[in-house]
């Protein structure tokens, strides 16, 4: 018998050098705090409280999620696991403020994370394991559907909005979400054409009459880094997404504008020009209590990058990146100028023309620093890069290859996109039928190949070869 209670982390803590420092302060504050009570025991990985249910903390921040225990009412120790609970919870939330969501079961309330991942959680400490395994993701269902999570509760909503530490609002993921999953599907409440601030004031004025009291509410609720003059300006300037790259219009939308921005996202934002909505997308394995972020830059370097935030947005950057010790954020510089000079070479159509197999093999080294920079969340990334393969295949009337790269930019496209978008549905088009594709053969036929000329039994390695044209390949 007894009721359960304790805290819980959200957003949980992450693997950035800020949380970090934080969470080894909070272990050193805890450590000396019972340095002389017998039933705190310090082990290799973690911290164990021999009372109630033997709640612990892990030196790892990043995994921890919950403090609890069963609380009843004797003990035949000298103090109480809720004696524990109390000043563990006070250390912090000194430390990690309104981070620290305390719950009690006899007020009915109950932790953000699911017992299932708890465990999993400190399964990840005490069995001295690097990662944290994952018993089921939202939309385990069969059906693709959101699982028996407990945010059937919360009307299958997948995130929370929540107060996130020096970023104000943004939205946190209420449950595992895996990488591929739509997590919002979002008509702009407004759209206004990039303009001057007083003419965007202006179109926003009398746009915003045509809105419901509600909706006008929400738009002038919204963040505003550039107030003054033309106030509704800033707003749009603060919070619009550009519908599709190089637009001249953007959307302003009252829950996609609240997710916040980091320079490694894990999720994508598209527009999609068909239906007139933003999608969001979970580019990677995103874990419950994480925050949903997007990128609002196209990944250029740290110093470059951090310029065009404050100009264009009217913040500094305090994501994982940014404040990552000096030495990382210099390999991701170098990475991200690479890129940069890769992305150029891809794109010059003279060399496509005239010598494609080194366009072919600029396409190849960048998505090996695509993958070393991003991981797997460069998704949108190398949908772009593959679909540049197959142009450059296709140029030269290379069906085979073309259909294969044209597979690999859909299936990476419906991931971070959706099957619905048009652009996704286009590619479609021409994995089914590269020859379709406007380019063909119009550099030349030098690599003519039928759209089924992929060669039969080669192990994975020496398609690559193939695929890639590399040495040793026909
Ligand atoms: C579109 S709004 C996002 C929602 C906003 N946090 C709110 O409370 O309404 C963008 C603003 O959020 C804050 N923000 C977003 N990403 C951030 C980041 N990586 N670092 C610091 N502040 C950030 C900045 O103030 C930025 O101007």
């Amino acid at each position: 018998m007894g009721v359960d209670e304790g805290f819980d982390m959200v957003p949980r803590l992450s693997r950035g050098s800020e949380d970090m420092r934080e969470w080894g302060r909070f272990i050193d504050i805890v450590r000396k705090y019972y340095q002389d009570d017998a039933q705190v025991k310090v082990y290799d990985g973690y911290i164990e409280f021999d009372a109630g249910e033997h709640p612990m903390l892990p030196f790892d921040g990043h995994k921890f999620l919950r403090f609890s225990s069963k609380i009843t009412g004797r003990s035949d120790k000298p103090h109480h696991v809720c004696d524990y609970i109390k000043s563990v919870r006070a250390i912090a939330r000194s430390i990690f403020g309104s981070r620290v969501r305390p719950w009690t079961e006899a007020a009915d309330q109950f932790g953000f994370y699911d017992w299932r991942d708890v465990h999993d959680s400190i399964k990840s400490f005490t069995n001295d394991s690097t990662t944290i395994t994952v018993s089921r993701f939202a939309t385990d269902g069969n059906d693709g559907s959101v699982a028996d999570y407990p945010l059937r509760l919360l009307n299958d909503q997948l995130y929370e909005i929540l107060d996130i530490p020096n970023k104000g609002r943004g939205l946190v993921a209420r449950c595992n979400i895996r990488s591929g999953t739509r997590i919002l599907y979002e008509k702009p409440l407004l759209i206004v054409r990039s303009t001057s601030p007083d003419l965007v004031h202006r179109t926003v004025a009398s746009k915003l009459m045509a809105l419901s009291k509600e909706e006008q509410r929400q738009f002038f609720s919204m963040h505003n880094n550039f107030p003054g003059q033309h106030a509704f300006a800033g707003i749009v300037k603060t919070n619009a997404l550009p519908c599709g790259s190089n637009a001249v219009t953007a959307g302003v939308y009252v829950k996609i504008g609240l997710i916040n921005h980091s320079c490694l996202s894990n999720c994508h934002n598209s527009w999609n020009s068909e239906t007139q909505h933003e999608t969001i997308h979970a580019i990677k394995d995103i874990l419950a209590g994480e925050e949903l972020t997007i990128a609002y830059d196209k990944g250029i370097p740290t110093a470059a990058r951090q310029g065009f935030l404050r100009s264009s947005f009217g913040f500094d950057c305090r994501c994982e990146l940014c404040t990552c010790p000096l030495p990382e954020q210099q390999a991701s510089d170098d990475r991200r100028r690479q890129i940069q000079l890769l992305d150029e070479q891809v794109g010059d159509s003279y060399t496509v023309t005239t010598n494609p197999t080194v366009s072919l093999q600029a396409c190849h080294t960048l998505l090996k620093v695509l993958l070393d920079e991003y991981g797997t969340s460069g998704m949108a990334l190398v949908a772009r890069l593959y679909y540049d393969a197959f142009q450059i295949a296709i140029t030269h009337g290379d069906q085979a290859r073309a259909k294969v790269f044209a597979e690999r930019a859909y299936k990476a496209r419906v991931a971070c996109e959706g099957e619905d978008n048009p652009v996704t549905k286009r590619i479609n088009g021409f994995m089914k039928n590269p020859a379709s594709h406007d380019s063909f053969a119009l550099g030349s036929k030098m690599w003519r190949s039928s759209k089924t000329a992929q060669p039969r039994n080669l192990g994975a390695e020496d398609f690559e070869k193939w695929l890639w044209r590399r040495q040793g390949s026909s």
